[in-house]
Protein backbone atom coordinates (compact mmCIF):
# COMPACT_ATOMS: atom_id res chain seq x y z
CA UNK A 1 0.00 0.00 0.00
CA UNK A 2 1.39 3.00 -1.26
CA UNK A 3 -1.08 5.74 -0.14
CA UNK A 4 -4.21 5.69 2.50
CA UNK A 5 -6.87 8.00 1.21
CA UNK A 6 -10.10 6.13 0.15
CA UNK A 7 -11.86 2.91 0.81
CA UNK A 8 -10.62 1.37 -2.20
CA UNK A 9 -6.83 1.62 -0.72
CA UNK A 10 -7.52 -1.08 1.82
CA UNK A 11 -9.07 -3.49 -0.56
CA UNK A 12 -11.43 -6.03 0.49
CA UNK A 13 -13.02 -5.22 3.89
CA UNK A 14 -13.50 -8.62 5.18
CA UNK A 15 -9.96 -8.81 4.66
CA UNK A 16 -9.07 -5.51 6.30
CA UNK A 17 -11.95 -6.49 9.22
CA UNK A 18 -10.16 -10.00 9.82
CA UNK A 19 -6.90 -8.46 9.91
CA UNK A 20 -8.05 -5.74 12.63
CA UNK A 21 -8.96 -8.74 14.72
CA UNK A 22 -5.79 -10.59 14.17
CA UNK A 23 -4.15 -7.42 15.43
CA UNK A 24 -6.22 -6.99 18.05
CA UNK A 25 -5.66 -10.50 19.76
CA UNK A 26 -1.66 -9.74 19.58
CA UNK A 27 -0.87 -5.87 18.78
CA UNK A 28 2.94 -6.96 18.58
CA UNK A 29 2.93 -9.94 16.82
CA UNK A 30 4.21 -7.56 13.36
CA UNK A 31 6.84 -6.14 15.70
CA UNK A 32 9.58 -6.97 13.67
CA UNK A 33 7.93 -5.20 10.49
CA UNK A 34 9.12 -1.44 11.20
CA UNK A 35 12.58 -2.35 13.10
CA UNK A 36 14.73 0.80 12.04
CA UNK A 37 11.91 2.37 9.85
CA UNK A 38 10.58 5.50 10.82
CA UNK A 39 7.25 7.28 10.91
CA UNK A 40 6.84 11.01 10.68
CA UNK A 41 3.80 12.22 11.33
CA UNK A 42 2.95 16.11 10.54
CA UNK A 43 0.04 17.82 11.93
CA UNK A 44 -0.69 21.29 10.62
CA UNK A 45 -3.90 20.85 12.92
CA UNK A 46 -5.03 19.67 16.92
CA UNK A 47 -5.36 16.29 17.67
CA UNK A 48 -5.18 14.56 20.85
CA UNK A 49 -6.53 10.40 19.11
CA UNK A 50 -4.14 10.82 15.22
CA UNK A 51 -1.64 11.77 17.39
CA UNK A 52 -1.83 9.25 20.10
CA UNK A 53 -2.90 5.77 18.47
CA UNK A 54 -0.79 6.48 15.26
CA UNK A 55 2.13 7.07 17.78
CA UNK A 56 0.73 4.11 19.51
CA UNK A 57 0.54 1.87 16.12
CA UNK A 58 3.99 2.40 14.95
CA UNK A 59 4.90 1.75 18.10
CA UNK A 60 3.52 -1.86 18.49
CA UNK A 61 5.24 -2.76 15.14
CA UNK A 62 8.88 -1.38 16.00
CA UNK A 63 8.93 1.79 14.32
CA UNK A 64 10.70 4.92 14.98
CA UNK A 65 8.35 8.03 15.41
CA UNK A 66 8.93 11.25 15.05
CA UNK A 67 6.35 14.19 15.36
CA UNK A 68 6.21 17.49 13.87
CA UNK A 69 3.68 20.01 14.94
CA UNK A 70 4.29 22.52 12.14
CA UNK A 71 2.23 25.60 14.24
CA UNK A 72 4.33 25.52 17.03
CA UNK A 73 8.14 25.47 17.14
CA UNK A 74 8.69 25.00 12.78
CA UNK A 75 9.19 27.76 10.35
CA UNK A 76 5.35 28.23 9.59
CA UNK A 77 5.01 26.90 5.94
CA UNK A 78 3.96 28.30 2.67
CA UNK A 79 1.65 25.72 0.78
CA UNK A 80 0.76 27.60 -2.57
CA UNK A 81 2.99 28.35 -5.31
CA UNK A 82 3.23 31.55 -7.01
CA UNK A 83 3.06 33.78 -3.61
CA UNK A 84 5.50 36.32 -3.02
CA UNK A 85 6.12 34.97 0.61
CA UNK A 86 6.71 38.70 2.35
CA UNK A 87 4.28 37.51 5.18
CA UNK A 88 4.78 35.09 8.55
CA UNK A 89 5.45 32.17 6.33
CA UNK A 90 9.22 31.38 6.18
CA UNK A 91 9.45 28.27 4.18
CA UNK A 92 8.11 26.60 0.99
CA UNK A 93 6.02 23.41 1.42
CA UNK A 94 8.25 22.47 -1.92
CA UNK A 95 11.41 22.72 -0.24
CA UNK A 96 10.17 21.22 3.22
CA UNK A 97 8.54 18.01 1.83
CA UNK A 98 11.39 16.66 0.75
CA UNK A 99 13.41 17.56 3.26
CA UNK A 100 11.13 15.78 5.69
CA UNK A 101 10.82 13.29 3.72
CA UNK A 102 14.92 12.22 3.94
CA UNK A 103 14.70 11.30 7.01
CA UNK A 104 11.45 9.32 6.89
CA UNK A 105 10.23 5.79 5.26
CA UNK A 106 6.27 6.65 5.58
CA UNK A 107 4.12 10.26 6.27
CA UNK A 108 1.72 10.90 8.01
CA UNK A 109 -0.33 13.94 6.93
CA UNK A 110 -3.02 16.09 9.22
CA UNK A 111 -3.55 19.01 7.38
CA UNK A 112 -7.49 20.22 7.50
CA UNK A 113 -9.63 22.19 5.41
CA UNK A 114 -9.49 25.92 5.24
CA UNK A 115 -13.31 25.93 4.26
CA UNK A 116 -12.76 29.34 1.98
CA UNK A 117 -11.72 27.69 -1.33
CA UNK A 118 -13.81 24.59 -2.38
CA UNK A 119 -11.48 23.86 -5.09
CA UNK A 120 -8.27 23.94 -3.28
CA UNK A 121 -10.30 21.75 -0.27
CA UNK A 122 -11.14 19.27 -2.46
CA UNK A 123 -7.98 18.82 -5.01
CA UNK A 124 -6.40 17.65 -1.45
CA UNK A 125 -3.49 20.12 -2.95
CA UNK A 126 -1.65 19.98 0.60
CA UNK A 127 -1.93 15.96 0.56
CA UNK A 128 -1.30 15.40 -2.87
CA UNK A 129 2.03 17.51 -2.62
CA UNK A 130 3.30 15.79 -0.04
CA UNK A 131 2.33 12.28 -2.05
CA UNK A 132 3.89 14.01 -5.48
CA UNK A 133 7.02 15.39 -3.82
CA UNK A 134 7.97 13.31 -1.02
CA UNK A 135 8.77 10.08 -2.61
CA UNK A 136 7.57 8.08 0.25
CA UNK A 137 4.15 6.08 0.73
CA UNK A 138 1.93 8.59 2.67
CA UNK A 139 -1.22 8.19 4.66
CA UNK A 140 -4.09 10.99 5.72
CA UNK A 141 -4.51 11.28 9.40
CA UNK A 142 -7.62 13.87 8.53
CA UNK A 143 -6.80 16.25 5.66
CA UNK A 144 -9.26 18.27 3.56
CA UNK A 145 -11.92 15.78 2.76
CA UNK A 146 -11.31 12.47 4.34
CA UNK A 147 -10.48 10.86 7.65
CA UNK A 148 -9.82 6.99 6.67
CA UNK A 149 -8.29 6.07 9.73
CA UNK A 150 -11.15 7.02 11.85
CA UNK A 151 -13.52 5.54 9.45
CA UNK A 152 -11.50 2.46 9.56
CA UNK A 153 -11.73 2.37 13.30
CA UNK A 154 -15.61 3.03 13.38
CA UNK A 155 -16.23 0.34 11.01
CA UNK A 156 -14.16 -2.08 13.15
CA UNK A 157 -16.60 -0.93 15.90
CA UNK A 158 -19.46 -1.57 14.14
CA UNK A 159 -18.37 -5.00 13.19
CA UNK A 160 -17.72 -5.75 17.02
CA UNK A 161 -20.46 -4.46 18.30
CA UNK A 162 -22.70 -5.97 15.65
CA UNK A 163 -21.46 -9.36 15.96
CA UNK A 164 -22.22 -9.32 20.15
CA UNK A 165 -26.00 -8.23 19.36
CA UNK A 166 -26.50 -11.12 17.18
CA UNK A 167 -24.77 -13.51 19.36
CA UNK A 168 -27.03 -12.12 22.39
CA UNK A 169 -30.43 -11.96 20.36
CA UNK A 170 -29.21 -15.92 18.66
CA UNK A 171 -30.05 -13.68 15.39
CA UNK A 172 -27.36 -16.53 13.44
CA UNK A 173 -28.49 -19.47 12.15
CA UNK A 174 -26.29 -22.57 12.91
CA UNK A 175 -24.22 -22.15 10.17
CA UNK A 176 -23.49 -18.66 10.82
CA UNK A 177 -22.62 -19.71 14.58
CA UNK A 178 -20.05 -22.25 13.43
CA UNK A 179 -18.45 -19.88 10.97
CA UNK A 180 -18.96 -17.43 13.87
CA UNK A 181 -16.65 -19.68 16.01
CA UNK A 182 -13.80 -20.79 13.59
CA UNK A 183 -13.54 -17.19 12.17
CA UNK A 184 -12.76 -13.58 13.37
CA UNK A 185 -14.97 -11.94 11.09
CA UNK A 186 -18.67 -13.02 9.84
CA UNK A 187 -20.04 -11.59 6.74
CA UNK A 188 -22.85 -9.20 7.66
CA UNK A 189 -24.54 -11.34 5.48
CA UNK A 190 -24.64 -14.17 7.61
CA UNK A 191 -26.84 -12.30 10.30
CA UNK A 192 -30.41 -12.35 9.75
CA UNK A 193 -30.75 -8.09 9.12
CA UNK A 194 -27.99 -6.05 7.69
CA UNK A 195 -27.60 -3.50 10.67
CA UNK A 196 -28.97 0.21 9.82
CA UNK A 197 -26.60 2.67 10.20
CA UNK A 198 -27.17 6.29 10.20
CA UNK A 199 -24.83 9.18 9.86
CA UNK A 200 -26.89 12.29 11.73
CA UNK A 201 -25.68 16.21 11.23
CA UNK A 202 -25.90 17.56 14.59
CA UNK A 203 -25.38 21.42 15.19
CA UNK A 204 -22.07 23.15 16.22
CA UNK A 205 -21.17 26.87 17.21
CA UNK A 206 -18.18 26.52 14.84
CA UNK A 207 -17.77 25.55 10.83
CA UNK A 208 -16.40 22.05 11.04
CA UNK A 209 -14.96 20.31 7.89
CA UNK A 210 -16.62 17.28 5.76
CA UNK A 211 -13.82 14.74 6.33
CA UNK A 212 -14.77 12.65 8.84
CA UNK A 213 -18.77 12.27 7.25
CA UNK A 214 -17.40 12.26 4.07
CA UNK A 215 -14.65 9.04 4.92
CA UNK A 216 -17.48 7.65 7.01
CA UNK A 217 -20.16 7.76 4.11
CA UNK A 218 -17.48 6.35 1.55
CA UNK A 219 -16.84 3.48 3.80
CA UNK A 220 -20.47 2.90 4.48
CA UNK A 221 -21.63 2.73 1.24
CA UNK A 222 -18.92 -0.06 0.46
CA UNK A 223 -19.75 -1.96 3.66
CA UNK A 224 -22.42 -4.48 3.78
CA UNK A 225 -24.79 -2.67 5.92
CA UNK A 226 -28.27 -0.18 5.44
CA UNK A 227 -26.72 3.50 5.33
CA UNK A 228 -28.98 6.17 5.63
CA UNK A 229 -28.00 10.24 6.03
CA UNK A 230 -29.74 13.20 7.74
CA UNK A 231 -28.92 16.52 7.58
CA UNK A 232 -30.79 19.59 7.17
CA UNK A 233 -31.17 21.05 3.15
CA UNK A 234 -28.19 22.25 2.26
CA UNK A 235 -26.03 19.74 3.50
CA UNK A 236 -25.96 17.59 0.96
CA UNK A 237 -22.18 15.64 1.10
CA UNK A 238 -20.46 15.53 -1.99
CA UNK A 239 -21.50 12.68 -4.20
CA UNK A 240 -17.65 11.29 -4.78
CA UNK A 241 -18.04 10.09 -0.73
CA UNK A 242 -21.98 9.69 -0.26
CA UNK A 243 -23.15 8.67 -3.69
CA UNK A 244 -25.50 6.03 -3.93
CA UNK A 245 -26.48 6.66 -0.20
CA UNK A 246 -29.91 7.76 1.26
CA UNK A 247 -30.63 10.82 2.06
CA UNK A 248 -33.92 11.22 4.53
CA UNK A 249 -34.41 15.06 5.65
CA UNK A 250 -36.17 14.24 8.47
CA UNK A 251 -34.09 13.29 10.75
CA UNK A 252 -36.44 11.55 13.58
CA UNK A 253 -37.69 9.07 10.98
CA UNK A 254 -33.98 8.32 9.47
CA UNK A 255 -33.71 7.25 13.18
CA UNK A 256 -36.02 4.85 13.28
CA UNK A 257 -34.84 1.38 13.92
CA UNK A 258 -31.29 2.37 13.67
CA UNK A 259 -28.54 0.07 14.90
CA UNK A 260 -25.76 2.78 15.25
CA UNK A 261 -26.47 6.42 15.03
CA UNK A 262 -22.99 8.19 13.87
CA UNK A 263 -23.56 12.27 14.52
CA UNK A 264 -20.71 14.59 13.40
CA UNK A 265 -21.49 18.24 12.66
CA UNK A 266 -20.16 19.57 9.46
CA UNK A 267 -20.21 23.14 7.42
CA UNK A 268 -21.94 23.46 4.04
CA UNK A 269 -20.22 20.98 1.57
CA UNK A 270 -21.21 23.39 -1.39
CA UNK A 271 -22.39 20.88 -3.64
CA UNK A 272 -25.94 22.63 -3.85
CA UNK A 273 -25.00 26.15 -3.59
CA UNK A 274 -21.10 26.53 -4.04
CA UNK A 275 -21.06 30.67 -2.81
CA UNK A 276 -22.14 28.66 0.68
CA UNK A 277 -18.86 26.10 1.15
CA UNK A 278 -17.89 26.27 4.61
CA UNK A 279 -20.65 28.27 6.43
CA UNK A 280 -22.70 27.06 8.63
CA UNK A 281 -26.16 27.47 7.22
CA UNK A 282 -28.10 26.11 10.67
CA UNK A 283 -27.72 25.90 14.46
CA UNK A 284 -31.20 23.70 14.67
CA UNK A 285 -31.03 22.52 18.06
CA UNK A 286 -34.01 20.15 17.53
CA UNK A 287 -31.25 17.73 16.18
CA UNK A 288 -29.00 17.52 18.95
CA UNK A 289 -28.75 13.50 19.99
CA UNK A 290 -30.92 13.37 22.87
CA UNK A 291 -32.47 10.57 25.04
CA UNK A 292 -36.05 10.92 22.89
CA UNK A 293 -33.73 10.91 19.39
CA UNK A 294 -32.21 6.94 20.84
CA UNK A 295 -35.41 6.10 21.88
CA UNK A 296 -36.63 5.61 18.18
CA UNK A 297 -34.00 3.45 17.20
CA UNK A 298 -33.48 0.06 17.94
CA UNK A 299 -31.67 -0.21 20.85
CA UNK A 300 -28.86 1.94 18.90
CA UNK A 301 -25.35 2.66 19.71
CA UNK A 302 -24.68 6.26 19.60
CA UNK A 303 -21.31 6.91 17.67
CA UNK A 304 -19.17 9.75 17.49
CA UNK A 305 -15.40 10.56 16.45
CA UNK A 306 -14.64 12.76 18.83
CA UNK A 307 -14.04 15.45 19.85
CA UNK A 308 -17.68 16.07 20.86
CA UNK A 309 -19.13 19.03 22.44
CA UNK A 310 -21.73 18.40 24.51
CA UNK A 311 -24.84 20.07 24.88
CA UNK A 312 -24.81 20.80 21.50
CA UNK A 313 -24.00 17.29 19.42
CA UNK A 314 -25.31 15.12 22.20
CA UNK A 315 -26.65 15.03 25.61
CA UNK A 316 -24.84 13.99 28.80
CA UNK A 317 -27.03 10.93 29.73
CA UNK A 318 -26.37 9.61 25.80
CA UNK A 319 -22.66 10.25 26.04
CA UNK A 320 -21.96 8.35 29.36
CA UNK A 321 -24.97 6.41 28.69
CA UNK A 322 -24.48 2.30 28.27
CA UNK A 323 -25.19 2.57 24.19
CA UNK A 324 -22.48 5.08 23.92
CA UNK A 325 -19.58 3.65 21.65
CA UNK A 326 -16.80 6.99 22.04
CA UNK A 327 -14.48 4.90 23.85
CA UNK A 328 -14.53 1.89 22.06
CA UNK A 329 -14.31 3.50 18.74
CA UNK A 330 -11.23 5.63 19.99
CA UNK A 331 -9.59 3.03 20.95
CA UNK A 332 -9.87 1.33 17.56
CA UNK A 333 -7.86 4.01 16.17
CA UNK A 334 -4.80 2.21 17.02
CA UNK A 335 -5.84 -1.32 15.51
CA UNK A 336 -7.02 0.70 12.29
CA UNK A 337 -3.68 2.26 11.91
CA UNK A 338 -1.53 -0.69 12.93
CA UNK A 339 -3.03 -2.27 10.14
CA UNK A 340 -2.48 0.54 7.94
CA UNK A 341 1.31 0.69 8.75
CA UNK A 342 1.45 -3.18 8.62
CA UNK A 343 0.34 -2.87 5.00
CA UNK A 344 2.92 -0.14 3.79
CA UNK A 345 5.63 -1.74 6.03
CA UNK A 346 5.09 -5.11 4.06
CA UNK A 347 4.62 -3.88 0.68
CA UNK A 348 6.45 -0.78 0.15
CA UNK A 349 9.79 -0.62 1.92
N1 LIG B 1 -10.52 14.54 14.04
C1 LIG B 1 -11.78 14.63 14.59
C2 LIG B 1 -12.56 15.87 14.27
C3 LIG B 1 -11.74 17.09 13.98
C4 LIG B 1 -12.54 18.30 13.63
N2 LIG B 1 -13.22 18.80 14.78
C5 LIG B 1 -13.00 19.99 15.30
O1 LIG B 1 -12.22 20.73 14.77
C6 LIG B 1 -13.79 20.35 16.56
C7 LIG B 1 -13.20 21.54 17.20
C8 LIG B 1 -14.11 22.17 18.23
O2 LIG B 1 -15.09 21.58 18.66
O3 LIG B 1 -13.78 23.30 18.56
C9 LIG B 1 -13.55 17.97 12.52
O4 LIG B 1 -14.74 18.15 12.73
O5 LIG B 1 -13.12 17.52 11.43
N1 LIG C 1 -11.10 11.57 16.10
C1 LIG C 1 -9.93 12.23 15.92
O1 LIG C 1 -9.32 12.20 14.87
O2 LIG C 1 -9.49 12.87 17.03
P1 LIG C 1 -8.29 13.91 17.07
O3 LIG C 1 -8.71 15.09 16.23
O4 LIG C 1 -8.15 14.25 18.53
O5 LIG C 1 -7.06 13.28 16.51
Amino acid sequence: MRTFINVEDIGDLNLALAEAQEIKNDRFKYQHLGKNKTLLMIFFNNSLRTRLSTQKAAMNLGMNVIVLDVNAGAWKLETERGVIMDGDKSEHLLEAIPVMASYCDIIGVRSFAGLTDREYDYAETVLNQFIRYSGKPVFAMETATVHPLQAFADLITINEEWRMKNEECGMMDEESTAAANSSSIIPHSSFKKRPKVVLTWAPHCRALPQAVPNSFAQWMNAADVDFVITHPEGYELDPKFAGGARVEYNQMKALENADFVYAKNWSCPGVTCPDDYGKILSKDMSWTIDSAHMAVTDKGKFMHCLPVRRGLIVTDDVIEGPDSLVIPEAANREISCSVVLKRMLESNL
